[in-house]
């Protein structure tokens, strides 16, 4: 396959590839073997003061926000474009630094360009406002404008998809943005400044600083400089970035974690069922927050779907990244491989049964793990209730409806669910009574980039695609007009009150 050489990264500041003020660098480990990949500029709170003053002047002084709807978003189109004709190198940056298999992440790459394109679409036809007219004296209307510096903050399990979601709809809308990508998957984040930078996007408008969590993430959320927050990653991080930028009024985006539902009831197509399990949990290696880690089966068709199940988990493909045949690739890094080992350890003292296909002996110096069933599981188990975010599945039996709903929604998250039935009454009934701001019904999970996509309870706060995004990413302004004569209220009129003195 065709290899692409990996630069050391640096921010991304007002147009200029800059080294970090303090100097300090921090190594990127590669998955697969642990080796360092490069090195990484080390933000503190004094680049992101840099980073966010540069997006603050490009937001005020224009012309980004001013420029003509058109030309804007020749903009995005032509970052789409460039996204295109880099694909092959940032699928495969995106592979050595996360360790996803290239088949998937080739998917990835393409979805970057489209989510820039759907949001040159969404923002022509659909950032519309509303007006009233109220009487022949009064209209109203309202208009979206953009807020100003957008703080989005990324996890490391599918970057720059992830990442090029957040910040198309952010720079469709007219904002300016600063990026603190995870500092586990620096590589294709530093690409897409490479693209923007040669897209010609005015200085400022975007913005990279790399670096950790606790200094560079905690002081774009603390900085009084940037409206809004887009977050995607950990619902522990998330509830810390909420405490952390109330002060300064922040509104929020949250995309949390998820610890979802399939359902398998008796009279679903099985075959059907087993393929969309299986890629909904192996997929992205596990490392994936719409996967469905809980597999409920019904009572009479378990012992048949566990032994597919199982046949399937011993044949799927563990394997180099780079390998176009490769199915599952190892975990992001030792820190995360160290935690779903943990888990494992855990449903073992609890008595599951562990059923797990085999790593090549060839691959110990990387962060693998197995394609893992947790047999006998009950929904009470840590490893039932907790998000692993590893190829992890616990598979629980139930007898009834009323049961496997009780249990699908005896969790503290509310991502995504899945179930599966052929009596469409029941898969309605199941839809609208689970606990999750996504369901899907006799499919594994198809994206359409105009739903609302998130998650309900400790899944995350507000929706965004479609134009949902626009309802976060843009201040909603109502303006009244008198178009009619018509009385105001006189208080403390010298002339009238003149004459009610005169009068007493
Ligand atoms: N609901 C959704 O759409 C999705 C949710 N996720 C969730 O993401 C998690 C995995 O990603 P991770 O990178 O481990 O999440 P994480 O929460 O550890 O980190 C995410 C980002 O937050 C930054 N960060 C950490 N502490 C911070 C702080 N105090 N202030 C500001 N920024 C901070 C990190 O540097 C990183 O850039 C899983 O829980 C997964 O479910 C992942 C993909 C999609
Ligand atoms: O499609 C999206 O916008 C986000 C998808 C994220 C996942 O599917 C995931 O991490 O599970």
């Amino acid at each position: 396959m065709q290899t692409f050489p990996v630069q050391d990264v640096k921010h991304y500041i007002n147009g200029q590839f800059v080294d970090g003020i303090s100097g300090k660098t921090f190594e990127n480990l590669s998955p697969f073997n642990n080796k360092a990949i490069n090195n990484v500029a080390e933000g503190f709170k004094e680049d992101i003061d840099q980073a966010v003053a540069a997006a603050r002047a490009a937001f005020d002084n224009g012309p980004w926000r001013t420029m003509k709807l058109e030309e804007r978003l020749k903009y995005m189109n032509r970052i789409a474009d460039l996204i295109e004709e880099n694909a092959e190198e940032i699928s495969f940056l995106e592979s050595l630094d996360t360790g996803l298999p290239i088949s998937q992440t080739k998917k990835q790459a393409a979805r970057g360009a489209e989510n820039f394109r759907f949001y040159s679409e969404m923002v022509k036809s659909r950032l519309i406002g509303e007006s009233y007219q109220v009487d022949d004296t009064f209209i109203n209307y309202t208009i979206h404008k953009p807020i100003g510096v957008a703080g989005l903050i990324t996890p490391w399990n599918a970057p720059f998809m992830l990442e090029t979601w957040k910040i198309a709809p952010a720079l469709a809308t007219g904002n300016t943005c600063v990026l603190k990508p995870a500092e586990w998957s620096p590589l294709t984040a530093n690409k897409l400044a490479q693209i923007i930078d040669q897209s010609g996007l005015p200085k400022g408008v975007f913005n990279i600083v790399h670096g950790f969590g606790e200094t560079a993430g905690a002081s774009l959320v603390a900085h009084p400089e940037v409206q809004l927050i887009s977050f995607t990653g950990e619902t522990t991080t998330g509830a810390e970035i909420i405490k952390n930028g109330a002060d300064t009024m922040k509104r929020f985006s949250m995309e949390l974690g998820g610890k979802s539902p399939a359902v398998i009831f008796e009279d679903a197509d099985l075959e059907k069922a087993l393929d969309s399990v299986v890629w909904g949990i192996y997929s992205f290696n596990g490392e994936r927050c719409t996967a469905n880690s809980r597999l409920f089966v019904h009572e009479s068709i378990i012992d048949q779907f566990v032994a597919e199940l199982k046949a399937r988990v011993h044949n799927i493909k563990i394997g180099n990244p780079m390998d176009p045949n490769t199915e599952i690739g190892p975990l992001i890094h030792r820190n995360h491989f160290n935690n779903v080992s943990r888990y494992l350890d855990i449903a073992k003292d609890e008595g599951a049964e562990i059923v797990s296909g085999a790593i090549p002996s060839a691959f110990k110096e990387g962060n693998f793990i197995a394609p893992t069933l947790l047999l006998n599981c009950t929904n009470d188990m840590t490893v039932a209730q907790e998000e692993i975010f590893g190829p992890v599945m616990a598979v629980i039996p139930f007898k009834t409806e009323e049961e496997v709903l009780r249990m699908a929604n005896d969790v503290k998250y509310g991502l995504a669910a899945y179930v599966w039935t052929n009596d469409m009454k029941r898969g309605h009934r199941f839809a609208q009574a689970v606990d999750s701001g996504m369901v899907w019904v006799n499919s594994q999970n198809v994206r359409d980039l105009r739903i609302p996509f998130g998650g309900s309870k400790y899944s995350g706060v507000g929706r965004e695609g479609g134009h949902y995004s626009f309802e976060f990413y843009t201040e909603t302004q109502v303006i009244h007009v008198a178009i009619g004569e018509h009385h105001i209220p006189k208080f403390g009129d010298v002339k009238q009150n003149a004459v009610s003195s005169a009068e007493k």
